[in-house]
């Protein structure tokens, strides 16, 4: 039977910005890159406060949300939690490349300081996205060579599109390293 293949343009993620990824992992691609964005904005509120990159009370509740909402979208609950550890993993990535950055290079550092608490209820929505859209590409992460090419078509537009420089691309390739093996039996691949 032949599978439709959805356009890109019929992403459900309403926030994801406008970055359009190729192929039929794009519209996840887009949210994973949109979340990483997000963690330029998260460094941003933490540069030179009080406040650590790693909040592991903060990782928690977003993974035990993860857990609950995965379960209530019949999606399998380990492999989304698996798949959010490599989003924060890249999150933080992003937010050591950039304190890094901003002490190297203090003209380059913000000027204004975002609010955390408003980020992360961004955060939260692009959490339901993210849940969403592995629901919406189950059957394709269960197939390995399928996925590993779509993933490589993903990823490789979506970083171009959006000029990634090499810390956000590196941030993209931890959070994807998951994909292609989260939802398939063990022993699948
Ligand atoms: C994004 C943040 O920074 C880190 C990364 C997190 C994430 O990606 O969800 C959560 C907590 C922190 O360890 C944050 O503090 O909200």
């Amino acid at each position: 039977m032949a599978t439709r293949i959805p356009m890109n343009n019929e992403s459900v993620s309403s926030t994801a910005g406008t970055t359009r990824s190729i192929g039929r992992l794009g519209p996840l691609a887009d949210v994973v890159i949109e979340r990483i964005r997000v963690s330029d904005e998260v460094a941003a509120s933490k540069f030179g406060t009080a406040s650590p990159i790693e909040d592991p009370v903060r990782e928690e509740q977003v993974l035990e949300q993860v857990k609950k909402q995965a379960d209530a979208a019949g999606v399998n609950p380990d492999a989304a939690v698996a798949f959010f550890r490599d989003q924060i993993t890249a999150s933080k990535v992003v937010q050591k490349g950039l304190f890094a950055r901003w002490t190297a290079h203090p003209e380059e550092a913000p000027t204004t300081r975002p609010d955390l608490g408003q980020i992360r209820v961004r955060l939260d929505r692009l959490t339901t996205d993210l849940l969403q859209e592995l629901k919406n590409t189950e059957r394709l992460r269960d197939k390995p060579v399928a996925c590993e090419v779509q993933l490589a078509l993903a990823i490789r537009s979506g970083a171009a599109l959006e000029r990634l420089d090499p810390l956000h691309r590196q941030a993209l390739n931890v959070a994807t390293r998951s994909v292609c093996r989260s939802s398939g039996p063990a022993g699948q691949r």
